[in-house]
């Protein structure tokens, strides 16, 4: 549940060493509602939608009705793409703790900036810390952010080739962190996916817009100066999200696998020092402990279109209504998951609708998560589209940027109300920001 009590100061929380869920990351109510895996053919079988397929519009336009969630396939992106971020999330988040404590959020820049190494934004409202770490990331200037916080790093960044070996017993690895000498940086990688995100999200949006109504060559003419102007003025933001598995109660540790930690030479491209280090892995017993935490909290996502790419450990959750559940999203290769936000649900007067979801963890294996979140700009006030508003209605939203939303969203939260509620009728959602600003939280 929701608490207005101050964020816990978590120190460095070595989630990989952890022999139990500490009270402070025990949360009740996680098994609340029934955890469903999709089946096959049945009602709980979350939407792919093909993007080079016939009837795409009335595909996206269902799953955005029914859902707010969908797998997109048949999307262009490069195949390879998704096992790449992988790895080098993998290893951004492989670093040394001091590495990453270097890059915790709010201690670059006035102003507790978000950006970096830590815990999610929504953490804020909950007084348990959740099973997962993070980082987030300007997605536009990431080079940029990665110099920020690393600056000894060097342009390459090759402090980030830590690289480890594979160990048959070792469940933390994946097989595509298996390459030692790959052509790749993180940084390329990530301005690559930023770049195939960002075409894509527009992609979707212009599909959405055609589902309002928009032709082709409304479309092709670059639409409606608000149309032209979402398209053109997107944000985006990264936050490639951990959740290590539980692994922990009678847990036999041993030594047995290796980590190579590779610097090259700058110039040359080649190996300079090749370090080995004997580490300790383990095996582990099977224990009830995921359903004492979670990894991420139930939320909708702000802005207008979130699109992730998962590692092949399912953990993302969606909830359905009557009965409640929550639907696992399944890991489908080549699939990008994509959700939509609560501005979106703003921005189409309520015909789309924002998907309420959470990230579990298991007991087996690593998840990777890399939401990329697409969204408005800070000053543009986001009211619905004249097009998504029935002849002789009023919108069903009052218009409003994200700050604005964000305000609302953190008051909401902590009345245990919901935002998009309070911007539903001017008067009502005035009223009601005036009484959560002076009432407070109690
Ligand atoms: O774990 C996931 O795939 C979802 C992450 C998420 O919901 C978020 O960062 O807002
Ligand atoms: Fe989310």
């Amino acid at each position: 549940m929701p608490s207005s009590s101050p964020t816990i100061a978590a120190p460095h929380f070595e989630f990989r060493s952890a022999e139990r869920v500490p009270e402070t990351h025990v949360w009740s109510g996680v098994d609340d509602h029934p955890s469903v895996e999709a089946a096959a053919g049945g009602r709980d079988v979350v939407p792919v939608v093909d993007l080079g397929g016939a009837d795409v519009v009335r595909a996206v336009a269902r799953a955005g009705e029914e859902w707010g969630a969908f797998l997109v396939v048949g999307h262009g992106v490069a195949g390879g793409l998704a096992a790449r971020v992988e790895e080098q999330v993998a290893r951004l988040f492989a670093l040394p703790a001091p590495e990453k404590e270097k890059a915790r959020a709010g201690c670059h820049r006035p102003g507790g900036e978000v950006s970096g190494y830590g815990g999610l934004p929504l953490a804020d409202h909950f007084s348990k810390v959740m099973w997962s770490e993070g980082y987030t990331f300007a997605a536009a200037a990431i080079r940029d952010e990665f110099r920020r916080v690393w600056p000894h790093a060097g342009d390459e960044y090759l402090r980030f080739w830590y690289v480890r070996l594979p160990s048959e017993s070792d469940p933390h690895v994946t097989s595509s962190s298996f390459h030692v000498f790959t052509t790749y940086t993180p940084i390329d990688v990530m301005e690559e996916y930023h770049r195939e995100m960002r075409a894509l999200g527009v992609k979707l949006l212009d599909v959405f817009f055609r589902a309002l109504g928009h032709t082709d060559e409304q479309i092709a003419a670059g639409d409606g100066e608000t149309e032209r102007n979402i398209r053109e003025t997107l944000t985006a933001t990264m936050r490639p999200i951990l959740y290590v598995h539980i692994i922990m109660q009678n847990s036999i540790f041993q030594p047995c696998s290796a980590y190579v930690a590779v610097t090259r030479t700058r110039s040359s491209g080649s190996p300079l020092m090749t370090r080995r280090v004997q580490c300790m892995t383990c095996r582990y017993h099977r224990c009830p402990e995921p359903e004492r935490t979670i990894g991420l909290a139930a939320h909708t996502d702000s802005g207008f279109i979130t699109l992730i790419v998962q590692n092949a450990v399912p953990g993302l959750q969606l909830l359905r209504r009557r009965p409640d559940r929550w639907v696992t999203v399944p890991a489908m290769a080549g699939a990008y998951v994509v959700l939509l936000g609560d501005l979106f649900q703003v921005l189409t007067n309520g015909r789309f609708h924002s998907a309420l979801h959470r990230g579990v963890v298991n007991r087996e294996r690593v998840r990777i998560s890399v939401p990329y979140f697409l969204g408005p700009p800070a000053d543009m006030k986001v009211a619905p589209l004249e097009s998504a508003v029935p002849p002789g209605r009023k919108p069903v939203f009052r218009a409003v940027t994200w700050p604005e939303y964000m305000e609302v969203k953190h008051r909401a939260s902590d009345m245990d109300a919901s935002a998009l509620e309070l911007l539903q009728d001017a008067e009502e959602g005035e009223g009601a920001w005036e009484a959560a600003g002076t009432g407070g939280a109690t």
